[in-house]
């Protein structure tokens, strides 16, 4: 358990990265890589404009309905495979497009599609996972951009006792890199006493391969 190897950095003044060395993937976090005033103009907008819903998904041979809302979007490739349902991908809301293009350019790697999940307070979660989808390929980076509600967000590696724990305030960036999805699962945990809604953007890269 316990925070491991923790380098803080700070490439230019404008967005100072927290950058977690762990063994067998690197985890890289921006506080304010939006600012208060585009990140709220953005939770508003996505939340009124785009079609959520709230998928089921197949659990221990039963059909259950997962705890937050989602809406796949990118690129008319990027199909998406998700508990035996593959999802078409959404044309993109041009401010999720802006976003994903400036992203591009920050980190310097491409983003052609991504997965927007809302929680509507802390009651809704996500559980231990990996993205280690086939279609992202091997040690893929995914770009988390946080908006609304701080929540916690947990990564835990797969065989080892160490854990990291980080709170996403509205408006940061995370990167999951190295052979993060190998290695860890991370989560979002219900954290009963919050209260207010967060919406997240895992923004992925999938190959054309037509
Ligand atoms: O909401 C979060 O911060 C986690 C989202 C996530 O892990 C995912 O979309 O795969
Ligand atoms: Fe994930």
């Amino acid at each position: 358990m316990g925070i491991l190897t923790r380098q803080v950095h700070s490439d230019n003044l404008h967005y100072p990265l927290q950058q977690f060395n762990l063994p067998g993937a690197t985890i890289s976090l921006w506080q304010d890589w939006l600012s208060a005033q585009q990140a709220s103009i953005l939770l508003a907008q996505l939340q009124l404009q785009l079609p959520w819903t709230q998928d089921s998904i197949l659990m221990f041979g039963k059909t259950v309905k997962i705890p937050r809302k989602q809406v796949w979007m990118g690129e008319a490739h990027c199909q998406y495979r998700y508990s035996a349902t593959t999802f078409t991908p959404q044309p993109w809301h041009p401010s999720v497009q802006a976003l994903a293009q400036r992203l591009s350019e920050f980190l310097g790697q491409p983003f052609n599609c991504v997965l927007l999940n809302l929680y509507a307070d802390g009651q809704q979660h996500m559980g231990w996972h990996a993205d280690n989808e086939r279609e992202l390929g091997h040690d893929p980076a995914i770009a988390s951009v946080s908006l609304g509600v701080t929540r916690r967000f947990e990564l835990k590696h797969r065989s080892a006792a160490w854990q990291l724990a980080l709170d996403l305030t509205p408006g940061s960036l995370l990167l999951m890199a190295g052979g993060c999805q190998q290695h860890w699962l991370h989560r979002l945990p219900k954290q009963s006493r919050v209260s207010g809604c967060r919406l997240n953007l895992t923004f992925r890269y999938i190959k054309n391969m037509a």
